[in-house]
């Protein structure tokens, strides 16, 4: 494909696979260029290219910057009367790269939780124009010619895929699922300069069980309820097949499948492909890492530490998995030793070793003996905080205000510095709020959420509220795992994130400061969480590219050579390569906000 040049060689470091600088093959001329997100430049061609590729006439006459068509853009975008309407602004645009890149912190809400809940919600109204890989559960002949058209073998790096079971929050939401793969790419690309035509967003139609949708006229899925057990099974394994087939060195990043069967199909996959859950992987990584920030405040140790997780599904059970991970590997204790520092409670109450039969298998692992619970109430949050004490409490729970006054002011009873994570999207869902926290611990409270919160006051005091997301998290590992093609995402490589995360912690240097580091700073964050796990990928030999520094700052730099960023690069003319066949060279991913308007 023209947009990434192959075997580019750098000075220092000889090949460096994809690295993007200079100028940029184009097959397309006239409209079709103009169509083609990629290579679009919109107001910015100048005027030698507008004569080359056949634009006079298309365009106003005036050559504009990339800086002017973003101070544009974002005065549109601020002209918007809400969120929503901001959200939908920024999937009609296609510059918004630069432009979000320019005012990440303020827009990181309206491209992804809280309000792209809202737009997958409203997909099917919303709806204008489609973006990605729309695959269909009645159409399995289909998938491998589906797949098949968004490139050649080496044109994908990465795939996002989402049976849209359990979006964020909000549940099943069907077809609108396609959203939340197109929203994870587009941080990736922000946040780790993955480049935004080697990337694939996908949903897996599987029918849906939410009953508005089925009921809505203008819902644009398959109309009738989740088909599960094999047929759905197949339906999976006919996308992941084609997806080896097709792009054999992409890593897949599943998003968003419901509680039955996300730990399934990561568990299934996990041994053979390069492949990563993210609601159960990239969630425990970066709750680990923002409770390690805050045992290093609190200076409780790993083998004291009582973890108390609350909602206890894909994600609550994903935490308490790294936790345990980190427990035992700190500790020397054994995985079963360190899975009893961690209490699970879901809608029944504590995970009982009683109720097995009732528990899903990455429950079982933290299922409590009954004998330690004989009379006493395992039902109810505040006597379990009484009963445990708690270090942390996590909230993954979607149940909202479920930590209340008493519940928190208990477990402040018992220990210095609570952590309290409330992780429920989006934030209206949230366990609890910060400035309540706050309150109901004197200030003492070491806190981060899911969603974004703005600082919080307490006693004259302004505290930073960290984002505790997993989006500080997946773009890093996901950028390591492209950059040494490793053979799989084996456990010590999530490690060595984790600790890489937590390394940056800036509550680290102060204790006023947030548990995780902010959003403006994930780029260089993603360095260091990618040259983590390279390292590691090479240590347990599993790095398929071999051409890889060993130096730390060479390795970083070559990391960094290798991120896209939203500039515009000259186009070079050439005969016509076949790009603009492939699917993506009409249509684009949705996650390559780059050409100009
Ligand atoms: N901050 C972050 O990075 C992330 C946050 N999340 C959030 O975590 C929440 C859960 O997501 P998933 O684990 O994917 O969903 P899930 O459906 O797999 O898990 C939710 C669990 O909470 C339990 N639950 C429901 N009501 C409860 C109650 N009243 N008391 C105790 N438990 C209750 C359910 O039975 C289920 O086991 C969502 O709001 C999601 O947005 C998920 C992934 C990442
Ligand atoms: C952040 C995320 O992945 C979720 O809420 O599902
Ligand atoms: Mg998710």
């Amino acid at each position: 494909m023209g947009a990434h040049p192959k075997d580019k060689k750098h000075p220092r470091f000889g090949h460096l696979p994809l690295a993007t600088s200079g100028p940029q093959e184009c097959a397309l001329t006239g409209a079709a260029l103009l169509r083609a997100p990629y290579l679009n430049k919109g107001s910015a061609f100048p005027p030698e290219e507008r004569k080359e590729f056949k634009l006079h006439g298309l365009l106003p006459p005036n050559v504009q910057t990339l800086e002017e068509q973003v101070q544009r853009a974002y005065e549109q975008y601020s002209s918007r009367p809400n969120d929503l309407a901001k959200n939908t602004f920024m999937t009609s645009l296609k510059e918004q790269n630069a432009l979000i890149e320019e005012h990440l912190k303020e827009m990181f809400s309206v491209i992804y939780t809280p309000t792209e809940g809202e737009a997958i919600a409203n997909y099917s109204r919303l709806f204008r124009r489609p973006e990605g890989c729309f695959l269909n559960i009645e159409d399995q002949d289909r998938v491998d010619d589906n797949i098949a058209q968004w490139g050649n073998a080496e044109d994908i790096d990465l795939i996002v895929v989402s049976d849209g079971e359990q979006i964020l929050g909000i549940g099943d939401q069907g077809v609108g699922a396609i959203l939340i793969s197109v929203a994870k790419l587009a941080i990736y690309t922000l946040c780790a300069g993955i480049h935004p035509s080697r990337t694939l967003p996908v949903v897996l139609d599987c029918g849906t069980n939410n009953d508005e949708l089925l009921k809505d006229e203008l819902y644009l899925g398959l109309r009738k309820p989740r088909v599960r057990g094999e047929e759905y099974d197949s339906f999976v394994d006919t996308f992941v097949k084609a997806c080896r087939k097709n792009y054999p060195k992409a890593y897949i990043h599943f998003e968003d499948f419901g509680l039955p069967n996300a730990r399934r199909i990561l568990d299934k996959y996990t041994p053979k492909i390069a492949c990563f859950n993210d609601d159960v992987q990239g969630t425990g990584c970066v709750t680990l890492a923002a409770i390690m920030a805050a045992m290093n405040v609190s200076k409780v140790k790993y083998e004291d530490l009582r973890v108390l997780c609350f909602g206890a599904g894909t994600a609550g059970t994903g935490i308490a998995d790294q936790i345990m991970d980190a427990i035992a590997l700190e500790t020397n204790k054994s995985k079963e030793e360190a899975g009893k520092q961690i209490w699970c409670v879901d809608k029944p109450g504590l995970l009982l070793k009683s109720k097995k039969d009732q528990l899903t298998p990455a429950q079982i692992p933290f299922a409590r003996d009954d004998a330690e619970w004989e009379d006493k109430d395992h039902n109810d949050l505040v006597s379990i905080i009484k009963e445990v004490k708690p270090h942390a409490l996590i909230g993954t729970s979607t149940k909202p205000k479920s930590f209340t006054e008493e519940a928190i002011r208990e477990m402040a009873k018992h220990v210095e510095r609570p952590i309290i994570l409330p992780l429920s999207n989006p934030t209206k869902l949230h366990e609890a709020r910060p400035d309540d926290l706050f309150k109901w611990t004197d200030g003492k409270a070491l806190i981060a959420t899911g969603s974004p919160f703005p600082p919080v006051e307490h006693n004259g005091t302004k505290y930073e509220v960290a984002e505790c997301n997993n989006s500080t998290t997946f773009p890093g590992i996901g950028l390591g795992a492209i950059l040494s093609r490793t053979r799989l995402m084996s456990p010590p490589l999530l490690v060595a994130a984790t600790k890489a995360l937590a390394a940056q912690a800036p509550a680290l240097k102060d204790p006023k400061a947030g548990l995780l580091p902010d959003v403006t700073d994930v780029r260089e964050i993603s360095v260091k969480i990618a040259k983590a796990v390279i390292q590691t990928s090479i240590k347990e030999g599993l790095n398929e590219e071999k051409e890889i520094p060993e130096d730390e700052e060479d390795l970083e730099e070559w990391i960094r050579e290798q991120m896209w960023d939203a500039t515009y690069r000259p186009l070079k003319k050439v005969e016509h390569d076949g790009a603009s066949s492939h699917a993506k060279g009409e249509q684009g991913t949705g996650s390559a906000r780059r050409g100009g308007s």
